[in-house]
């Protein structure tokens, strides 16, 4: 049998998702079709959608034609992988993203993410679309992350599972700092400058695997845990950025309360939640445009 034997461990011999070899593969495509060197990385979930307007757009791929990409089937998330300039910065950004209650291994899942390092990117932004914990919330605010609680991760689903790489990162990771604080706190200047204070709050993000929204049990489990937001994505994702060195920055597009009462009649659904996101594309537009203003000195600094 063909095996392969990295870092002293035997690898499966059919090169499991996300191993260093496809993602070096991968990010080789790419970047042998492209002249820009990507230094932010963005996924763009539900309520991201008017972002990568703003892209001056060198290069667009379709998930389905990259190589070993997970492709979305989720109605919202456009599945395109855009490689271009947000005024004088390089970005890479993602119109979407694959989730792993789509059927994907969660290796899978953030192989963009370590794509996304192999192709250069120094600094990532991740949203998400989430439901409000917080009674203080409303639809229409945005939280960013300052933590989460990884529930696929604390029960071993998790991309770091399985053969260690240090091409990648360490075997053991330290994620009590895993959300960059000068990011959180440009994002927090971002908001201010533009008046926004009020609807922007800072906290912590719950990943639940989905697809299914929470029981009224689940819902006042996680927020007697000190939860805030909760979403089906993000956590794994944030977590391969960290892990490979990627500066993190993450936050949720509240779309929706989160139905804590039997008797409320509330009810979510995703075309409400794509309905929520909609409304908010503008301010978050303008929002991750000053966020990116404020970072591109950061990144002159310590251009190669
Ligand atoms: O990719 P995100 O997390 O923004 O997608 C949202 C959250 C769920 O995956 C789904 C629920 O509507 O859309
Ligand atoms: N799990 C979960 N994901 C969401 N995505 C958007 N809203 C929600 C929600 O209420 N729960």
């Amino acid at each position: 049998m063909d095996t392969k034997v990295i870092n002293g461990n035997r690898s499966r011999p059919d090169h499991p998702p996300g191993c260093f070899e496809v993602v070096k593969g991968v990010a080789d495509w790419l970047l042998s079709r492209t002249d820009v060197r990507p230094r932010i990385g963005m996924i763009c979930g539900t309520g991201m959608g008017s972002v990568p307007g703003m892209i001056n757009v060198r290069n667009e791929f379709a998930f389905e034609d990259i190589p070993h990409f997970p492709v979305s089937t989720v109605k919202g998330h456009a599945g395109k992988l855009i490689l271009g300039f947000i005024g004088s910065v390089p970005v890479m950004c993602m119109k979407g993203r694959a989730h792993y209650y789509e059927g994907y291994d969660i290796a899978q899942c953030v192989l963009p993410v370590r794509v996304m390092k192999e192709c250069g990117v120094t600094h990532m932004m991740i949203s998400n679309a989430a439901g409000a914990l917080n009674e203080n919330f409303q639809v229409g605010d945005v939280m960013i992350m300052k933590d989460h609680v990884n529930f696929l991760g604390l029960a071993g689903v998790n991309p770091l599972r399985g053969i260690s790489d240090d091409r990648f990162g360490p075997r053991f990771l330290l994620t009590s700092r895993i959300y960059d604080k000068e990011m959180r706190q440009m994002a927090k200047q971002a908001a201010k400058e533009l008046g926004y204070e009020s609807q922007f709050h800072e906290g912590v993000f719950a990943m639940v695997g989905g697809p299914n929204f929470e029981t009224v049990a689940e819902c006042r489990m996680l927020r007697m845990m000190g939860i805030d937001t909760v979403g089906m994505s993000t956590a794994h994702e944030a977590l391969a950025g960290h892990h490979c060195g990627i500066k993190v920055f993450a936050f949720s597009i509240v779309t929706n309360k989160c139905d804590m009462e039997y008797d409320s009649g509330y009810h979510i659904s995703h075309d409400q939640i794509l309905a929520s996101g909609f409304r908010m594309e503008l301010m978050i537009r303008m929002w991750i445009s000053t966020i990116i203003s404020l970072l591109s000195a950061e990144l002159e600094k310590t251009k190669s």
